[in-house]
């Protein structure tokens, strides 16, 4: 199956699930994460966000739903799928979306986002989610040609505060400039009320990765509020 731009159409106010394990985690294990992810769809996932290629080929295997594919290589700076080479990766491995560093910072290949984005619709067949820090990054992920606007990045990249929970205000900005890409609110929603405000504040689709699928977060939550 090929998501199609009309194919996107589908997500439209619908919730995506990011199901991620951590290097030395327990849970890393691509079976696991296709696991996860069969579940999280069993609850009313549209579609799955998974990192790494065997997580994206299992996660492929598991579910029906669109695949959003990313490939973090290292912690800082530009990490999430960084060269047109993770990227093509990813689509290879079978994601239908390819989620890459949709930022206004140099990457490591040299290459712009321009010439990334291009490079993955030259290539293969999947569409790019650019995961973005701010508004100047959204615009400026517009214009490269990207396919869907992601706020995923908002707070990690020093351009906007690090907020407690989903980043709202520039979730507004971006919403009221119609950009004219579906534009996805991902990035510290830990609750379905915050859900909802994200969805609100003029989201296409809500990715919600920790507090439906990292335990250990979810479990640290819990016990710092018994002990607060
Ligand atoms: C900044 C970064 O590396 N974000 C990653 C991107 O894939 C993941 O670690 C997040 O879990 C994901 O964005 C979902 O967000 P949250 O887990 O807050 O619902």
């Amino acid at each position: 199956m090929i998501l199609t731009l009309d194919g996107l159409e589908a997500l439209r106010s619908q919730l995506i699930v990011s199901c991620q394990a951590y290097p030395g985690e327990p849970m890393r294990n691509p079976r696991t994460t296709g696991q996860v992810a069969a579940s999280a769809v069993i609850g009313g996932a549209a579609a799955i966000r998974v990192q790494g290629l065997a997580d994206v080929q299992f996660t492929r295997a598991a579910v029906e739903v669109p695949v959003i594919g990313l490939w973090k290589d290292g912690h800082d700076g530009v990490f999430i799928t960084p060269t047109l080479r993770h990227a093509l990766a990813v689509a290879n491995a079978g994601a239908h979306v390819v989620a890459i560093d949709g930022t206004r910072r140099e990457r490591p290949d040299g290459l712009t986002l321009a010439a990334t984005v291009a490079g993955i619709h030259a290539e293969s067949h999947a569409l790019v989610m650019a995961d973005c820090g701010s508004f100047d990054d959204a615009v400026a992920a517009v214009e490269a040609g990207a396919d869907m606007i992601g706020t995923t990045l908002s707070g990690y990249t020093g351009e906007r505060p690090k907020t407690d929970g989903p980043d709202l205000e520039l979730l507004e900005q971006i919403a009221s400039a119609n950009l004219g890409k579906p534009l996805i609110a991902e990035g510290r929603i830990h609750t379905p009320a915050q859900a909802r405000l994200a969805h609100d504040a003029g989201a296409f689709a809500v990715v919600v990765g920790t507090a439906i699928t990292h335990p250990a977060t979810i479990t640290g939550w819990f016990k710092g509020a018994m002990h607060a």
